[in-house]
């Protein structure tokens, strides 16, 4: 399994880009009939993919977490990019189509999924039992943001959120941009207070996101292709213009639950 070590704000300035991307670009997670795993030890969030091709395929933890089952100190969120997928836990079997969520519990044993399609998973350590649950996209809480004229407009849905499917850690969501608009999360913030993951979808093999990362004062862009993801330490604004309009899954975990604790960040304030 990869691990990414949390980096100092002010060694940020320094990496070339390169090294931007080794350390907080997520990339090839999404092999064939094994999970991927990698760590970030910024929260200790823990992001895996597979693409499934018809044949059961087991969730288990991987061997550097102690030998523990996955669930055994955390919680998890299942979100099939493509599908339908069928998640079963414990003998329960849930059916998701794509950008639905599955919410799993601390203390869940086994986990397995079937079906076809690519699918994510972001887990976060957790300390109590919240109930395993279906957050789908129908039912998801729905915020419409931005402008035209900004090329901004965007849904941003919350599945696993404080008014919504509960957990002890993680809050995440999908946010999709209109047609037309390629712009999300500008103006810009920060949440010192949790780190955030964006894993960009739905934007083919030609389309790419422009991701800015880093302290506002001192910003570098990132690359980003379809089904890759930016890890956003607490000090980095985390905010991207694409080539077309896309998805994205942001997740995130830390001090507090609370979806509006942002620092902002003035647009004339970047570097
Ligand atoms: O488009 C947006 O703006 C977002 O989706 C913002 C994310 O939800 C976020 O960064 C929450 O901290």
């Amino acid at each position: 399994m990869k691990i990414l070590p949390a980096t100092h704000p002010r060694e940020f300035a320094r990496l070339d880009s390169t090294e931007v991307r080794s350390r907080f670009l997520v990339e090839g997670l999404f092999d064939a009939d094994r999970v991927t795993w990698v760590n970030s030890l910024d929260d200790r969030l823990l992001l895996g993919g597979v693409t499934l091709a018809g044949a059961p395929c087991p969730v288990t933890a991987p061997a550097e977490l102690g030998g523990q089952a996955l669930c055994a100190r955390r919680e998890l969120a299942v979100v099939p990019l493509s599908g339908p997928v069928t998640v079963t836990t414990d003998g329960t079997d849930h059916r998701l189509d794509p950008l639905d969520v599955l919410y799993v519990g601390l203390g869940t044993g086994e986990i397995s999924l079937d079906g076809t399609g690519r699918v994510y998973l972001v887990s976060a350590p957790a300390h109590q039992h919240c109930p395993t649950a279906v957050a789908d996209r129908e039912k998801a809480h729905a915020t419409e943001l931005g402008e035209q004229e900004r090329a901004n407009r965007r849904t941003i849905r919350r599945h696993i959120h404080t008014d919504g499917v509960a957990s002890a850690n993680l809050v995440l969501g999908v946010t999709t941009l209109h047609p037309g608009s390629v712009w999300n999360t500008m103006p810009p913030h920060t949440h010192l207070r949790r780190t955030e993951v964006y894993l960009y979808t739905g934007l083919g093999e030609d389309d790419h996101v422009v991701h800015l990362a880093g302290p506002p004062e001192d910003t570098r862009p990132i690359i980003v292709a379809d089904d890759q993801a930016v890890i956003s330490p607490g000090w980095s604004i985390h905010s991207g213009a694409g080539t077309r309009a896309y998805s994205f899954i942001w997740a995130m975990a830390g001090e507090n639950q609370d979806y509006a604790d942002m620092d902002a960040v003035a647009v004339a304030s970047l570097r």
